[in-house]
């Protein structure tokens, strides 16, 4: 299941001549569509996903679970009893998981994680495999966990893939102990099929530090939302401890939030250009990490306001460099790393060591890449010094990274000849980005 291995191509980076003016309509969460996926196809009664994000993680994840046997139709809407308004919905109905069937992960952290514990109540076997770098991704929290939880997997003991997990129509569940510091995705596993173990189950983080805690709130809320019993630390639990209470899933229509790490770029290139990007339907509350750009661009130099329109961002001209820990937000870096190489003062991203785990060795890449265009970036033990210096043109390397194409994408803005090298890999989570990038720019 290797990608395609024809030569990426290069694509210009636009460079902004002024300042932008645009309201950008970005795609749903990659994160919230597919843990809807999952829920509706662990419930008892079909369910619905309006405005679902349309990328290669959440096809992958629709793909995958029609393979284990659960069907989803894709319609186009003109109108939604849950005020979703015109567009894409799909329809989840539920069936028997069953085996034998082929998962392919893609490099999707989602669909490697969360589906192993679905394929343990299939009926029959389900393997799973996907790109080359799905096999250095850290899978040893799910994949012990399961065991103890009466899974049988087949894999080669690297804790990773590619396995195969031998469903048996029911898993025991339980109690378990994971190390999830490499990955919060460990926990979210295990906690959205938690409710269709016989006995539920008890995830209890053993590990120094717990990455990405808004992502394993935003699967507390949408396990609660389908009716299911979570405690966690923040309802009165002990620390690090969640319980799931077995019991049936409701089927839901739900309206996929915009995917708010997805708007970063677009924010980024108001901060950039002293210009106003508005992103409608920026929800008044939600678990999502992106969430946290209002706060940090606006340290960072720009202000917002977010009205029954949607979050207006407005950059000052002035961009300032930021102290950060983004340990709880850790997608974020990559684009705002892109843009403290642009600002007025230094900056420190701090508290994303995993990130050398994710579709890349990010921390890595971002040096490697500003660097090359005359930046003064060095890693940390847990992230990067980034000192701003005069950048150049240049190629801009991403490594089937779509974080990395659109920090690549918000340099070009205010650095001529900038060439991004298979801007195609935001297909991940926003195939659309360089329509939405050139659209924005009004080109
Ligand atoms: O659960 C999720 O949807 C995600 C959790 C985070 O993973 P990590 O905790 O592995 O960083 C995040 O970085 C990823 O983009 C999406
Ligand atoms: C880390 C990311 O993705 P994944 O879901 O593959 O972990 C990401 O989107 O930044």
């Amino acid at each position: 299941m290797a990608p395609n291995t024809a030569p990426p191509a290069l694509w210009p980076a636009p460079h902004a001549s002024g300042a932008v003016d645009a309201t950008v309509h970005v795609p749903g969460s990659k994160s919230v569509t597919n843990r809807a996926l999952v829920l509706a196809a662990l419930a008892s009664e079909p369910g619905w996903l309006r405005r679902p994000l349309r990328s290669r993680d959440t096809l992958l994840m629709a793909g995958a679970l029609r393979a284990m046997g659960v069907e989803i139709e894709e319609t186009v809407s003109s109108s939604s009893s849950a005020g979703g308004g015109t567009g894409e919905a799909w329809r989840v109905l539920p069936t028997g998981l069953r085996g034998p069937a082929t998962v392919d992960v893609g490099n999707a952290g989602t669909v490697m994680r969360f589906l192993p514990p679905v394929a343990a109540l299939a009926d029959g076997p389900i393997r799973f495999d996907g790109d080359p770098r799905s096999y250095e991704r850290p899978l040893h929290g799910v994949i012990d966990a399961l065991r103890v939880l009466g899974a049988r997997i087949d894999d080669d003991g690297r804790g990773a893939l590619p396995l195969t997990v031998h469903g048996g129509g029911a898993l025991d569940g339980g109690p378990v102990s994971i190390d999830a510091s490499s990955s919060s995705q460990f926990v979210s596993a295990l906690l959205l099929s938690g409710p269709r173990f016989n006995q539920g189950v008890e995830v209890r983080h053993t590990g120094a530090s717990l990455p990405s805690m808004p992502h394993i709130r935003m699967t507390v809320d949408m396990l609660r939302a389908v009716g299911a019993q979570v405690d966690t630390p923040e309802s009165g639990g002990e620390p690090n401890v969640w319980r799931v209470t077995p019991g049936a899933l409701l089927g839901r229509d739900l309206t996929i939030e915009p995917d708010l790490s997805n708007a970063q770029p677009f924010l980024a290139a108001a901060l950039v250009t002293g210009g106003k990007v508005l992103i409608p339907d920026w929800p008044s509350r939600t678990t999502q990490p992106g969430d946290r750009l209002r706060e940090i661009f606006t340290e960072m130099g720009g202000s917002c306001e977010l009205t029954e329109y949607g979050l207006e961002f407005t950059g000052s001209g002035a961009i300032h460099g930021i102290d950060v820990d983004l340990g709880d937000v850790g997608e974020l870096t990559p684009g705002i790393a892109a843009v403290a190489a642009l600002a007025d003062s230094p900056s420190t991203l701090r508290g994303v060591a995993h990130l050398r785990l994710h579709e890349t060795d990010r921390l890595a890449a971002l040096t490697k890449e500003i660097n090359e265009l005359g930046g003064d970036v060095t890693e940390t033990a847990d992230g990067l010094h980034i000192r701003p210096r005069p950048l150049h043109g240049g190629i801009f390397h991403t490594y089937e990274d779509h974080r990395m194409a659109t920090a690549g994408a918000v340099i070009g803005l205010a650095v001529e000849g900038v060439q991004i090298e298979n801007v195609a890999t935001t297909a991940k989570t926003l195939p659309d980005f360089p329509e939405l990038w050139t659209g924005m720019l009004g080109q």
